[in-house]
């Protein structure tokens, strides 16, 4: 099976379109990785509808514009949709509804991204596509399939859906390939393909290689450039997740008598290291791909000052933030008195943590380079001082340390683990990039440990007090 040129079908087939309403309307709101989840949307209309498959099953490739109550501006979503005249039993979970009414009538609807069939499909046409010259060629008319230059797509893999769907869905085929479909878009290039494509281009190897991508042109004040809709990556088969590995470290340096010979570490630090070498290679490569910039003392101070203007907005929120306020405030104050040029910046992997990471037999991999899913696309392309992905990493070995480590003797054996992990992590970054600005490094961990603060308020509050204790700690430390 071939997936024929795509078609343009809004014209054609307004009435498809118009009947899907409905079905969205009662299905987004049940979805992980739809932003109002629970909510229900007061207006859904799609914005694009492409055929990438007629016939049956069809595939049908769809933008949907959601809006709330009117006062934020609308979503725009990603939604792959599979139609069928009968739906087998497999596919029963994913079923939307059955069209009703129009030239439609009676067809099925269901997710595309659970049926092999149609994600063999998929992967069948990345591996013809043609190949890309660069990512920011203007981006042609309808939604385009485009290969990574020299990669070679596999084909014939049916794709199976990831368990860990949360801000985006992944589907992955066999041992092959991972196929990241972004969910809620925003005009532009997403920063895990523009990165990803830099680093193959400087022959990184500390991150999977992009094989291929869905774009499509999109309007908005990035209209100039395409808008990334999906990533095929290689997928690490052999690689096993960072904070896994760490969590049953800390289980291991806690649940052992301590003595004179006992590793705080717990057989982990060599792996620290090697995780701070990686992330230099990184950075080393972006700033090589992309270029590097002094920030000027007025950019220092912005710098600062966001940093600031998160910390009240958490503790508006976090009643528990707010004895800290004043002692963080003042790790603020440091950076906000640095002069013009004496930062450097650079872009940055963006929201680096240990669930970021993968050990694979030939060394770690960072993945996932789309920075703070919440922030615009605009702020997460911006040249950053590479410190802030340091101090993203040593806050997760703070985590996993407060995450596996219990109360009592074993806290302090925790501790202990977190304590020669961070230093292990650092030691190995150093060693290929020099050491870290101390200052920024301080003012970065607090950032990120506030903007944890309200993370766990909102998303996980079991797991507030790991970060309400680095705010503790860091706003009582000695300047
Ligand atoms: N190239 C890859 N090889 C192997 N596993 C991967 C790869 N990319 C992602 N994963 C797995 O998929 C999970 C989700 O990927 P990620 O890029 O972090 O998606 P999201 O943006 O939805 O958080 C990761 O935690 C990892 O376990
Ligand atoms: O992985 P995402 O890009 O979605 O990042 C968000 O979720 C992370 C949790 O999954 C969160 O990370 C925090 O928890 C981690 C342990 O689960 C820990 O290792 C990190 O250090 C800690 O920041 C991340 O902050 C958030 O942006």
């Amino acid at each position: 099976m071939r997936l024929p040129p795509t078609v343009e079908v809004r014209a054609v087939a307004a009435d498809l379109t118009e009947h899907l309403v409905p079905l969205l309307r009662a299905w987004l709101p049940g979805r992980r990785w739809f932003a109002g989840r629970g909510r229900a949307p007061a207006t859904v209309e799609p914005a694009s509808a492409v055929w990438l498959r007629t016939g049956d099953p069809g595939l049908l490739h769809l933008l949907v514009r959601v809006g709330f109550d009117g006062s934020a501006p609308d979503d725009l979503y990603q939604v792959l949709l599979g139609t069928r005249h009968t739906l087998p039993d497999r596919l029963a979970p994913s079923l939307l509804g059955r069209v009703d009414g129009g030239s439609f009538d009676g067809l099925v609807v269901h997710d595309a991204l659970y049926d092999g069939e149609l994600t063999r499909l998929l992967l069948d046409a990345l591996s013809v596509a043609e190949e890309a010259p660069g990512p920011l060629d203007a981006p042609g008319p309808g939604v385009r399939l485009r290969r990574a230059p020299g990669a070679r797509v596999p084909s014939g893999l049916a794709g199976r859906i990831g368990t860990a769907e949360q801000t985006n869905t992944s589907v992955v085929y066999g041992s092959r390939a991972i196929l990241k479909i972004f969910r809620r878009l925003e005009p532009g290039l997403n920063p895990d393909l523009e990165l990803t494509l830099a680093l193959q281009r400087q022959e990184c190897a500390a991150v999977p290689d992009p094989l291929a991508w869905i774009e499509a042109p999109l309007p908005g004040p990035a209209a100039a450039e395409p808008t990334t809709l999906a990533l095929l990556q290689e997928f690490l088969a052999d690689g096993t997740d960072g904070w896994e590995l760490a969590l049953a470290s800390v289980r291991r340096a806690t649940a052992r008598a301590a003595g004179p010979d006992t590793d705080p570490g717990a057989g982990f630090t060599e792996d620290a290291r090697r995780l701070g070498r990686a992330t230099a290679e990184v950075h080393r490569a972006l700033a090589d791909a992309l270029g590097t910039e002094r920030l000027s003392g007025p950019q220092a101070s912005a710098l600062a000052e966001q940093m600031s203007d998160r910390l009240d907005a958490v503790a508006a929120e976090v009643p528990q933030l707010r004895p800290h306020r004043d002692g963080l405030r003042a790790v603020f104050r440091e950076l906000a008195g640095r002069p013009s040029g004496a930062l450097l910046a650079q872009r940055t992997h963006g929201d680096l943590h240990l669930g970021q990471t993968l050990r694979t037999p030939d060394g770690w991999r960072l993945i996932d380079f789309e920075g703070e899913p919440a922030r615009p696309l605009a702020e997460r392309r911006l040249p950053r001082p590479a410190e802030r992905d340091v101090a993203g990493m040593l806050r997760s070995f703070d985590y996993a340390a407060g995450h596996a480590g219990p109360a009592g003797a074993g806290h302090a054996r925790a501790r202990a683990w977190a304590d020669a992990n961070r230093a292990a992590y650092l030691a190995g970054y150093a060693a290929a990039a020099g050491p870290s600005d101390a200052t920024l490094l301080r003012a970065f961990e607090t950032d990120k440990a506030v903007y944890e603060v309200g993370y766990e308020a909102r998303h996980r509050p079991d797991w507030l007090p790991i970060p309400l204790a680095a705010t503790a700690r860091l706003a009582a430390q000695p300047d």
